[in-house]
């Protein structure tokens, strides 16, 4: 990227979350991400720049390593000109939804320069064949197991779900979504299938698609709008039926969207043959922990006759979703036992502040550090130094549970001659795709006692408003077509 060539109006508004606003390109495969901070919060440029080569290593040294060489792409810290800035930062204000506004663009002069994961990793120019890209966040996946637990709920219902309660209760979305990480990380088709289906209904931030590169669908700051189905089918229409142009109406939408998950069902179970390092790791134990959680709406007929399919289902190693998973259950001991230990950290720096650097809290996010994260051991021996390994496992597994997976497709004729690997095949249709993981920044440290503390916020607010009130009823017509209708393997 040429500095000094930089032009504000070839970029335009892409996206946001908490932390980060994104820029794209209008030309080329590229976005920026900028960090953003409260006003009156915002940091030094060296300050910046040392914050986001951090984030580089760990996605380069740490979660590449964890996920696979093709899925990570760690980018790289560019510095921009103030006159490039500024301007831009004026531009993209008026596209920044209302809720995210509480924060501002960083401007100090550098970002993140990465690929545009909307667009397929193969090509450097926007390429004119057409692309829709699907993001999921999916959150996380299984219900933990540790023995440091003390809300025997945390044991049946997973964090997202009762999550959702708290949500609504405080006015972040409008409706309980029916989706559950659970079923997506099942491997279940059927159940994946579901999952699918409640994330198109009520995507919250969970879900979004892009067409030729623009947000269509999803994350919509006015949560009044119902998600319109109808005009997202619309929209995918000449992706998946080119030539059937008349045909419209609900069985139309219908079909378009069980062939929209069936092609994101088969993507997500793909294996791929770059592991990354792993396989080095031993798979994190999970005893006797249930794989579908009791307060998810999945259809309890379809719970009752697959039983004993859910027991043995599971997901293909090396596919996305399993090593997301992996790299989420390096959670071993849940923040209710991560919580003393962070404690135990903190009354050690209390006593020797000079330990900080040499405990390693901070990186660097190098081999050794992801080494470290391999000793799957949860026998305390009482030293700092066992505390320190299970916080930096739990910052990395936190990540895992917070981060997005997007699907590009663009859609092929059989007879075109790639790489097969990269082309997914339905009965119906054949899409080139590129699956990519985002949002890779290792929680920080300090917001330990944060997340202890919405942890126990999550469950109370469950346990006294939602355990007693009776499950939503399942309308097995509307919800359940997806369900029932027969899945082609
Ligand atoms: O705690 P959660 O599960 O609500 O996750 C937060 C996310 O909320 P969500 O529930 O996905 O809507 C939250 O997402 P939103 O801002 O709600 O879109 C952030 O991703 C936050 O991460 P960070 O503090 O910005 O690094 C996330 O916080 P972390 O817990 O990952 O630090
Ligand atoms: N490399 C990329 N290519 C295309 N789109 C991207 C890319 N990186 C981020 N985005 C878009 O920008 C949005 C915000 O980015 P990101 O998730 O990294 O922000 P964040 O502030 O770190 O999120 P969070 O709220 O989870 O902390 C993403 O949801 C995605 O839609």
């Amino acid at each position: 990227m040429e500095a000094d060539r930089m032009d504000e109006n070839e970029w335009s508004y892409h996206g946001e979350g908490n932390k980060s606003l994104v820029v794209c390109h209008t030309q080329r495969c590229v976005v920026l991400r900028f960090l953003k901070f409260l006003p009156n919060r915002s940091k030094t440029a060296e300050e910046v720049y040392q914050h986001l080569q951090k984030i580089l290593d760990f996605g380069k040294h740490v979660m590449k390593q964890f996920l696979g060489e093709n899925y990570v792409h760690h980018g790289e810290v560019v510095k921009l000109p103030l006159d490039f800035l500024k301007p831009l930062c004026l531009r993209v204000q008026s596209e920044r939804p209302e809720s995210r506004c509480e924060k501002e663009m960083d401007v100090s002069g550098y970002a993140m320069c990465l690929p545009n994961l909307t667009r397929l990793q193969t090509f450097p120019f926007i390429e004119h064949r057409p692309i829709f890209c699907i993001e999921i966040k999916p959150k996380c996946g299984f219900i933990p197991t540790s023995p440091h637990i003390t809300k025997e709920i945390k044991k049946k219902v997973c964090r997202f779900c009762m999550h959702q309660h708290l949500k609504v209760a405080k006015g972040k979305w409008k409706r309980i979504s029916k989706y559950c990480p659970l079923d997506l990380f099942s491997g279940n088709k059927r159940r994946m299938h579901f999952a699918l289906m409640s994330l198109l209904q009520e995507s919250q931030n969970n879900l979004k698609v892009f067409k030729n590169g623009e947000l269509i669908y999803g994350c919509r700051d006015d949560q009044e709008h119902q998600s319109d189905l109808n005009e997202l089918a619309h929209h995918l229409k000449p992706f998946f039926f080119p030539t059937n142009g008349l045909v419209n109406g609900p069985q139309s939408t219908m079909n378009i969207l069980k062939e929209l998950i069936q092609v994101l069902t088969n993507t997500l179970l793909t294996t791929s043959a770059d592991s990354g390092r792993s396989e080095s790791f031993k798979s994190v134990p999970i005893p006797q922990s249930r794989n579908y959680c009791e307060s998810g709406h999945v259809c309890t007929e379809l719970l009752r006759i697959n039983k004993h399919k859910i027991e043995t289902a599971g997901l293909p190693k090396g596919s996305i979703l399993y090593k997301t998973l992996q790299a989420q259950m390096l959670d071993m001991l849940d923040i209710e036992g991560l919580y003393p230990l962070y404690k135990r950290v903190e009354k050690y720096l209390e006593e020797c502040p000079e330990e900080r650097s040499t405990l390693l809290l901070d990186g660097p996010y190098d081999e050794t550090f992801f080494e470290k994260l391999k000793d799957l051991s949860t026998d305390d021996n009482g030293s700092v130094e066992y505390a320190v390994t299970k916080i930096q496992q739990y910052r990395v597994a936190m990540t895992a549970k917070d981060c997005s997976i997007m699907i590009a497709l663009s859609p092929t004729m059989q007879e075109d001659c790639y790489d097969q690997r990269s082309v997914i095949k339905t009965a119906r249709s054949s899409f080139k795709y590129s699956v990519s993981i985002l949002d890779l920044d290792l929680k920080p440290y300090e917001s330990i006692p944060h997340q202890y503390k919405r942890d126990s916020k999550i469950v109370s607010h469950y346990l006294n408003h939602e355990e007693a009130a009776p499950s939503p009823i399942f309308k097995e017509t509307e919800d359940c077509t997806l369900l029932l209708h027969k899945v082609t393997h």
